[in-house]
């Protein structure tokens, strides 16, 4: 089974109809859609907005349903110096948590810099960075050397953002993509990372570029051109599952 997850229903309008029909069962509380796509069963969960209701709801799925692959989609705030503009694809490499530290009069301080994990596997302390998977990664680039790169504005790879305050200002962006590297920031992705990290469930996430975090003007958001360009983008990589290898 495939687990995509996304914070709110805006964010999944195309795949429920793409996946249907579909069964609707309660996942502890939560409306799960499972349906299939090419002989493959795909889960659908919705979250809920932040951190905590992402991680609670990325614990049941992985409790319930232990699937192949979890896959986080929505929308995303472009970091000034990324590129992107509204409507454009953003997949990330990494997710890191942009707030888990210490603010200290000599800047900002990450957990590893605290000497604190905020998670443990094993012998492996995890901290701010949870890389995605090296093989979802390779599925998802081989489609954009493919022909469905062309019904994409523009797609981008690099580092994702997760944020408990959304970046409203011009310098609070630019602060956070030179601290962090960052092509984007969302609300959710870190914490869906951190805890398919702990239960070594293969991570990928793709958002599509909703605003651009500037000094916060709504009427230059696009919550539905951001939410269908990773629907999208998420329909072609099911459409185009078999053809790449599913391990590493
Ligand atoms: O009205 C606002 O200022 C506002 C602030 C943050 C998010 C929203 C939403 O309605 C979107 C929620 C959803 O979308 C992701 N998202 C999209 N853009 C951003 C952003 O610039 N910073 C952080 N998160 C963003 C996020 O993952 C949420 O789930 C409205």
């Amino acid at each position: 089974m495939i687990a995509l997850l996304a914070a709110v229903p805006l964010e999944t309008s195309l795949l429920r109809r793409f996946l249907s029909p579909c069964e609707v069962r309660n996942c502890g509380g939560r409306e799960l859609y499972l349906g299939s796509r090419l002989g493959r069963s795909v889960a659908l969960m919705h979250c809920g907005v932040g951190k905590v209701n992402a991680a609670a709801a990325t614990t049941l799925l992985l409790a319930t349903y232990r699937p192949a692959a979890v896959i986080v989609l929505g929308c995303g705030g472009a970091f000034p110096g990324s590129g992107l503009g509204v409507g454009d694809l953003a997949v990330a490499s990494e997710e890191i948590y942009g707030d888990e530290g210490a603010l200290t009069p000599q800047g900002f301080l990450d957990m590893e810099a605290l000497g604190l994990p905020l998670a443990r596997r094993g012998t492996q302390s995890f901290y701010n960075h949870y890389p995605c998977c090296p093989w979802l990664l390779e599925k998802v680039r081989n489609l954009f050397n493919s022909p469905a790169r062309e019904r994409f504005a523009q797609v981008a790879f690099g580092p994702f953002v997760t944020v408990s305050t959304c970046s409203g200002t011009l310098s609070r962006g630019e602060a956070l993509a030179a601290r962090t590297g960052g092509l984007c920031e969302n609300m959710e992705g870190a914490a869906v990372a951190q805890i398919c990290a702990l239960h070594d469930i293969p991570f990928l996430e793709i958002r599509g570029i909703s605003n651009l975090v500037e000094d916060r003007d709504l009427a230059r958001w696009d919550l539905k051109a951001g939410a269908e360009t990773a629907q999208r983008a998420v329909q072609e990589l099911l459409n185009r599952w078999h053809d790449s290898k599913e391990s590493a």
